[in-house]
């Protein structure tokens, strides 16, 4: 619309140009010399221009559509990919679906929500931020209602209460998701923790930031095998412990270092074991979690 605001006074502008400037005169540019009349010579040029105009508006539109279709193609990429993910989940995976930083990132929590299509979530996003920041996050994932949320315990007393009470606020009583924090990682071993300038030993740095988490609201832990024991003695059965850093014998234990096989960590009392690259990694992931879920119905 606003270019017809634009064009149309200037083309009768130039017509009225044309219709008052007939006679021949002579026109000269650079070395040629010829004899026309300026208002047909005007027009003519502002025919020539307005047509440039034209072609280049019609580029510029190709490339955007061009741009439109690789975003569809995209989109339908992406869609594709959730689907085999969901089917693949649907088909392994019964309990729950576990998702984190790495799936989060690359794809967005709206992909998060597909994959997961009505199976109890796991979201890791371990947060760890101050209080505000952690509260307004657990604001944003009401669409995704995951089952389970993860926090890093070291955020402290304030940041795990305000991530109690966001879940509180933006989750209706009875889809609350368990509000994990995550103690030491799993990853660490003394020296790496001490490095940290941390100078008690591992379990007892676990123990303590697990009363500190579940005095502050977490409803749950996240820790390693080698910590159960003392966590119970410490807090009871009361808090839900999450437990990582699983290897099934002969299984690479890669950056992990505080591992036990699957049936121990069973033994010791988990009450959810978490298991990634053995399975996703494995020649077969469906045989791979097959032999871990009979190890443990042993
Ligand atoms: O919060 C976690 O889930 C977590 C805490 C921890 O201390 N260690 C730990 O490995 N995890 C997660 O558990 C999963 C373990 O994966 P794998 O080491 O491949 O079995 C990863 O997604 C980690 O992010």
């Amino acid at each position: 619309m606003i270019r017809l605001f634009i064009t149309l006074p200037f083309v009768l502008g130039l017509i009225i140009l044309a219709a008052c400037n007939q006679g021949s005169a002579p026109m000269t540019w650079l070395e040629w010399q010829w004899n026309s009349s300026p208002g047909v010579l005007a027009l003519l040029t502002g025919a020539v221009f307005y047509a440039l105009g034209y072609v280049c508006a019609w580029i510029g539109t190709l490339g955007q559509i061009r741009r439109a279709r690789k975003a569809e193609q995209q989109v339908r990429t992406l869609e594709a990919e959730a689907a085999t993910l969901r089917a693949s989940v649907a088909a392994h995976a019964s309990a729950m679906v576990k998702m984190g930083l790495e799936f989060t990132y690359a794809q967005g929590l709206e992909a998060v929500r597909e994959v997961a299509d009505g199976l109890p979530l796991f979201l890791d996003l371990k947060l760890h931020d101050i209080p505000n920041t952690v509260a307004s996050a657990i604001g944003s994932l009401a669409r995704v209602r995951p089952a389970m949320l993860t926090i890093h315990a070291s955020g402290g007393r304030a940041m795990i209460a305000a991530a109690r009470r966001a879940v509180d606020e933006t989750f209706p009583e009875g889809a609350r998701p368990l509000l994990l924090a995550v103690t030491v990682l799993t990853s660490l071993d003394a020296e790496a923790l001490h490095e940290t300038g941390v100078e008690s030993d591992v379990a007892d740095q676990v123990v303590r930031l697990g009363r500190l988490a579940v005095s502050a609201g977490a409803d749950g832990l996240v820790c390693s095998p080698h910590e159960i024991r003392l966590l119970r003695e410490a807090l009871g059965d009361g808090p839900v412990l999450v437990v990582p850093g699983i290897r099934p014998a002969g299984s690479a234990a890669g950056d992990q270092k505080r591992i036990m096989t699957p049936a121990q960590a069973h033994a010791a009392g988990a009450d959810y074991i978490v298991v990634g690259r053995p399975i996703t990694r494995a020649p077969d992931p469906a045989a791979a979690a097959a032999a871990i879920a009979a190890e443990l119905s042993a």
